[in-house]
């Protein structure tokens, strides 16, 4: 068992994640009535959170969750989940992106043809008591041009559907090439000369500052008179006021919207207009989709907590390839060996450290690395955060630190495996011993004559020749003993029994020449 072991579910999500979870020994706690503020209150008793839309995780929930590693969206979009709060605090996000590719592409068709048919309005409008044959005269879709913005996964599908109704399909997406969009069929256009070419256009993309607003009054302009329009992807690609002018001026003669600005939509003029088809966020309603995104979540967190993969995780770079035991291990050996130079050298000798691993099994290492030494050497800097592989780089960052990790394959002399971390000419090694157990085996530049354990009680001293014995006699004399020391060139390293009280410290620094002592 990892981490993770009590998981709150605020969403309805399918009731197969509880049951995944449980059947791992996770601790699953269901409740979707949770106010903002008593989610507030009760975050700080899991591990892990479970949301789909509807949950906002703010900041504020994030920063409240003291014991929170994971949050898990069952399903695609994580605006609602504040990743830049949740990276600052080390906490992994994830979701998972294609459980409900299919039935938000299958949603998206059926309300194009619902806008070309207007069928919702037609089975409204009968319930009224009222057979309005000609009002109701639809359009063909054979023939027509779908611009499709957005050509990721649900893209690809909505293209490949309408197709079979004989519809033209042109599309744009700034990291798709055009002979990619060919291969499905869709001519690849410049957004520019997009809006014109298109009888329909539908959106798919994230709602990202370069996709807010992407249709407005100024990219109306430039469509066809009488385009209709889609978003099953998130409301705010399409401007609701300029879609509601639009609508107004016949420029768009119809819209189907399954999201909104805000949900539920407050701009009630542009729901109840005649031509607009409004859907309460149904692009993943189904049993196929919500049973796959409850599985896929559950399944992702229980890999996560046993160390065999980081699927879904968007924010956790450095992370990935560091779940297996030994790569823990590595990982504390990088946080102590940050920690070292920092003890020693103080953060403002730290802003660049140059990073080596060495050895057959090390090939991974330069990609966590540079996240756990600096997790080290920021260790003392964090205002009471704790640092990790996810939050690590980007503190590094706003303090102006770079850490950078190379990699050879050819062994050191001495050991078969081993990664040294430098600073200002100062060089410091180590190496694990097994799968379990890193230790210490280079100081300055010297390699050590015996190896001393990385995650036990530390003292670390800068001193003449000889101080070590003193440093012994001076913490026996408060009851702490010592299993290990080692040094070289005036800095010694000693694993001892206990963490050295404040005041005992104080005596060794006062012993004669001794530059400095520290736990680390
Ligand atoms: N309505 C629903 O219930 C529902 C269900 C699933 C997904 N969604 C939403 O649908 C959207 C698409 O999901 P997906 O799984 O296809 O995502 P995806 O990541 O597979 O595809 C999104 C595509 O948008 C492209 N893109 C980014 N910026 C762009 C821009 N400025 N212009 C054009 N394209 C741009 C990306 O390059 C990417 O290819 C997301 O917003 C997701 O949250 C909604
Ligand atoms: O991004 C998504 O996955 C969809 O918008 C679905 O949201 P939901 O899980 O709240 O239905």
């Amino acid at each position: 068992m990892g981490d993770i072991r009590k998981v709150l579910i605020s969403d309805s999500v399918d009731p197969k994640c509880k049951s995944v979870l449980e059947a791992k020994g996770i601790e699953v706690t269901l409740n979707t009535k949770l106010s903002p503020a008593e989610l507030v209150a009760e975050i700080p008793n899991y591990d892990g959170l479970i949301v789909r839309s509807a949950t906002k995780v703010t900041a504020e929930v994030i920063k409240a969750g003291k014991n929170l590693k994971i949050i898990g969206r069952a399903g695609t979009g994580v605006d609602n989940i504040d990743i830049k709060a949740a990276t600052e605090c080390g906490v992994i996000v994830m979701n998972t992106p294609g459980g409900n590719t299919l039935s938000a592409a299958e949603h998206t068709c059926t309300l194009m043809v619902c806008l070309a048919r207007q069928v919702p309005q037609a089975a409204a409008s009968m319930r009224e008591g009222r057979w309005d044959r000609k009002k109701y005269m639809g359009i063909e879709l054979m023939g027509k041009t779908l611009g499709i913005i957005g050509l990721g996964r649900i893209g690809r599908e909505v293209a490949t559907r309408m197709q079979s109704f004989g519809v033209r399909t042109v599309g744009y997406d700034p990291i798709v090439p055009a002979e990619a969009a060919k291969e499905f069929d869709v001519e690849f256009f410049e957004l520019n000369d997009l809006w014109p070419e298109c009888d329909f256009i539908t959106v798919h993309t994230p709602l990202i500052p370069q996709t807010r607003g992407l249709l407005g009054d100024e990219t109306f302009a430039k469509c066809k008179k009488g385009v209709r329009v889609i978003n099953c992807a998130r409301g705010g690609i399409i401007d609701e006021a300029a879609l509601l002018r639009a609508l107004q001026s016949g420029q768009c003669a119809g819209a189907a919207l399954d999201v909104f600005e805000q949900e539920p939509p407050q701009n009630t003029e542009l729901v109840q207009h005649p031509n607009v088809i409004p859907v309460c966020h149904l692009g993943a309603s189904t049993v196929e989709a919500q049973s796959r995104v409850a599985v896929e979540i559950a399944e992702q967190f229980v890999d996560f907590n046993e160390g065999k993969s980081l699927f879904g995780a968007i924010n956790a770079n450095a992370m990935v390839k560091a779940l297996s035991p030994s790569a823990k291990s590595l990982v504390k050996l990088g946080e102590r060996l940050g920690r070292l130079v920092e003890v020693l050298y103080g953060l403002e000798a730290c802003k660049e450290l140059s990073i080596v691993a060495q050895g057959p099994d090390y090939s991974e290492a330069p990609s966590f690395l540079p996240a756990a030494i600096l997790s080290g050497v920021l260790a003392r800097d964090a205002s009471g955060v704790t640092l990790n592989l996810v939050n690590a780089p980007d503190f590094a960052k706003k303090k102006g630190i770079t850490a950078k990790a190379t990699y050879s394959a050819t062994p050191d002399a001495r050991h078969s495996n081993s990664i040294t971390v430098s600073v200002g000419g100062h060089v410091f090694g180590g190496t694990v011993i097994g799968n379990f157990s890193p230790v210490f085996t280079e100081l300055d530049g010297k390699q050590l004559h015996s190896p001393i354990n990385a995650t036990g009680n530390i003292v670390i001293g800068q001193g003449p020749a000889g101080s070590a014995p003193k440093f012994m006699v001076t913490m026996a004399e408060h009851g702490i003993s010592t299993y290990a020391c080692s040094g070289s060139d005036g800095i010694g390293m000693l694993d001892v029994s206990a963490v050295v009280p404040e005041e005992v410290f104080n005596k060794i620094r006062s012993l004669p020449d001794v530059k400095s002592a520290d736990m680390l």
